[in-house]
């Protein structure tokens, strides 16, 4: 238990010491698929033996004996178990305790019933849709599917439903060869889950322009099923691909694939969009060709991002779910669990296969940078060949990923360039608020020379915002800290501020507006990122200079990443000093970090007690917004 480690996709299992042929895997595969077909049964330990999951260079999570999940894609040649997307267990029990019911065995089989676990979300009750109870699964879609399409044979099946082929019988696209995801009503047993697929349409339609997204065609319903039509990926899943190769893609391989998926995902976190899904399997291949193009599918799990108003879970809550000691020490703020807020209001979703899920993700709300994690795994996966995160179950899983760090030392990484790694590392931040963006990551120098052009990034629109709502004296700070950005940072600072189109050397807040108009579609009109132009109000008086837009829009989180943090902070320090000259009290500092009586003993150690002025660690604190635990109140960021 607790034991984390990564596995290589192409070596041998500990427990076995022969790899059988490919065929032999198949075989095996294959009967294990129909035994699972005509029968129910669970298998016994002693079936598990022959299990081709035993085999199988990606672990099962599963305990031995307990059967994967029977979702499969027909004529996929490799098939190892990944685990369903919804690790919602945890939260369930918990909240099942709360409730006074039986608690559930912690390391149990991943639950398979959608149902009760909905997706990761309690409070089905609440928002009116009970098992069994009369729900409206009319979505109001056209009925006419049979009649303008003929429908062919599965190409393909996830949890939530089967796609196949098809054909178009009538209208614009009449002749073509299409995708049609076919959703069964019956799955569909809370207004949540009817919600999500709502949404899922919602989504594949709005963002369907961009050449990484798969095209969306049209949408049907019937009684029992939604109908999306929508492009057909003829070169199967990414996950094929992977698998087929062993693993392991030489780095510019590892470009061409990645640079695909950051440019997808810089696009709809832009749009204010969240997957929370991406992993292998939810990449197609438009065509067999090795270098098909790449599009991003199932936003069946996709949100609209949350900025800023994060929610927190308290110590007490996570350390009954998962027991980890860094997550206890490691919280701050106000549990909405215990905060106050009722059980049947929705919890924070708990989404995203095991595997590629961010540690934010576990231990409190999250946004758009879960996506980035993800990526994370899916780049690391495709360098060296094996997962950074494992565990046998799935808690062991999460353990892993809260806690371990990924091993970047053993074969193949010596042979990897020291540039790949640090672009991995820089995916792969434990704190999210250090991980790079998509923007950023396309920028990153292992990418640039592969890149089609940078991209607006939308984390700069939430910077600027809380640095032209901060005090003047934390702006004072800022902008010391703004001469001391390393080259790297300004230079991609310098295009987010070319590709918000300055006009007399500076940006106006209708600059900002008009660069988000230019990429908006349906999904960013719904997202929050409206909300966050509002709040940029105070901009529509003044204009910001390129030197003061390095001091509104680097991430200190991310400056403290960097090795050379020190000498930055210790450069930045002796200019704040010399301007931000006056002396302050505790309180007035309190009152600059909206923080409350409770965290002045705390901030009396960040003044000089000679003139009353911040010292180094004090300024180096007051930069990040730091948390202070004992305080009644959270600052903004
Ligand atoms: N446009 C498409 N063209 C070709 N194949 C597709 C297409 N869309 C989906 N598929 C196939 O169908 C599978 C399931 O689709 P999708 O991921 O949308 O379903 P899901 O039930 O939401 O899956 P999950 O279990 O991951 O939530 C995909 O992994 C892929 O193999
Ligand atoms: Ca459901
Ligand atoms: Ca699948
Ligand atoms: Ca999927
Ligand atoms: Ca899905």
């Amino acid at each position: 238990m607790g034991h984390c480690y990564s596995r290589n996709i192409s070596t041998v299992d500990d427990d076995d010491n022969e790899i059988p042929s490919v065929t032999a895997q198949l075989q095996h595969h294959r009967s294990h698929n129909n035994q699972q077909a005509s029968s129910s049964i669970p298998q016994s330990p002693a079936a598990s033996e022959v299990n081709p999951y035993n085999i199988s260079p990606f672990h099962s999570p599963l305990p031995a004996g307990v059967a994967p999940s029977p979702a499969s894609t027909p004529g996929r040649k490799f098939k190892w178990p990944f685990p369903p997307p919804s690790p919602a267990k945890p939260i369930m029990a918990a909240l099942r305790r709360r409730r006074g019911a039986a608690p559930q065995p912690r390391d149990g089989p991943i639950p398979e019933d959608r149902e009760e676990v909905d997706h990761g979300r309690a409070g089905g009750s609440g928002s009116g849709g009970g098992i069994g109870g009369r729900l409206d699964k009319n979505f109001g879609f056209a009925k006419n599917f049979e009649a303008k399409y003929e429908l062919g044979k599965e190409v393909g099946r996830g949890h939530f439903g089967h796609t196949c082929w098809a054909k178009a019988k009538k209208g614009k696209i009449k002749g073509q060869t299409v995708a049609v995801k076919i959703i069964s009503k019956s799955k569909m047993t809370s207004a949540l889950s009817i919600e999500d697929v709502r949404r899922e349409v919602k989504l594949l339609k709005a963002l369907s322009g961009h050449s990484h997204m798969v095209k969306f065609y049209d949408v049907f319903e019937d009684a029992d099923n939604v109908f999306v039509v929508m492009e057909l990926c003829e070169g199967g899943e990414l996950l094929d691909r992977i698998l087929a190769r062993g693993g392991r893609y030489p780095e510019a391989d590892a470009k061409r694939i990645l640079v695909q998926i950051l440019s997808a995902t810089a696009f709809f976190h832009l749009q204010g969009v969240v997957h929370r899904d991406l992993k292998p399997e939810n990449f197609l291949f438009t065509s067999k060709n090795e270098d098909a193009t790449l599009k991003v599918i199932d936003f069946g799990l996709s949100d609209f991002a949350r900025f800023g108003n994060d929610l927190f879970l308290c110590s007490t809550f996570l350390y009954m779910t998962l027991p980890s000691r860094i997550l206890c020490s490691d919280l701050r703020g106000e549990c909405f669990l215990c905060g106050g807020l009722s059980s049947d209001q929705r919890l924070n979703d708990v989404v995203g296969s095991a595997y590629y899920v961010a540690p934010e993700v576990l231990h409190r709300s999250y946004s758009t940078e879960a996506d980035i994690w993800s990526i994370g795994v899916i780049s690391y996966i495709l360098l060296c060949g094996s997962r950074p995160f494992y565990g046998r179950t799935e808690s062991a899983i999460f353990r892993c990923v809260l806690r371990a760090n990924p091993n970047f030392e053993d074969l193949p990484w010596p042979s990897i360039s020291p540039i790949a790694k640090d672009f991995v590392k820089r995916l792969l931040n434990k704190d999210h608020r250090k991980r790079m963006t998509a923007a950023q990551a396309l920028a990153h120098p292992w990418l640039r020379d592969e890149n089609p052009g940078l991209l607006l990034d939308f984390s700069i629109y939430k910077l600027v915002k809380s640095y032209i709502r901060a005090s003047p004296f934390r702006r004072a700070a800022l902008k010391a800290l703004s001469k001391a950005i390393p080259e790297e940072e300004l230079v991609f600072l310098k295009a987010q501020f070319m590709l918000l189109d300055p006009e007399d050397g500076g940006l106006h807040l209708h600059n900002f507006t008009t660069a988000l108009t230019r990429y908006a579609t349906d999904a960013m009109i719904e997202s929050r990122l409206p909300d966050i132009l509002n709040m940029m109000q105070p901009l529509a008086h003044r204009k910001l200079d390129f030197e003061e837009f390095c001091a509104a829009a680097v991430s200190v989180y991310q400056l403290e990443a960097l090795e050379e943090w020190e000498q930055i902070a210790t450069i930045a320090f002796d200019h704040f000093e010399r301007e931000g000259s006056r002396a302050i009290s505790v309180q007035e500092l309190a009152e600059e970090m909206s923080l409350g009586p409770n965290a002045y003993p705390l901030l009396k150690d960040w003044i000089r007690s000679s003139d009353g002025k911040l010292n180094f660690l004090g300024y180096a604190k007051f930069l990040h917004g730091v948390t202070v635990r004992s305080s009644s109140s959270r600052p903004t960021r």
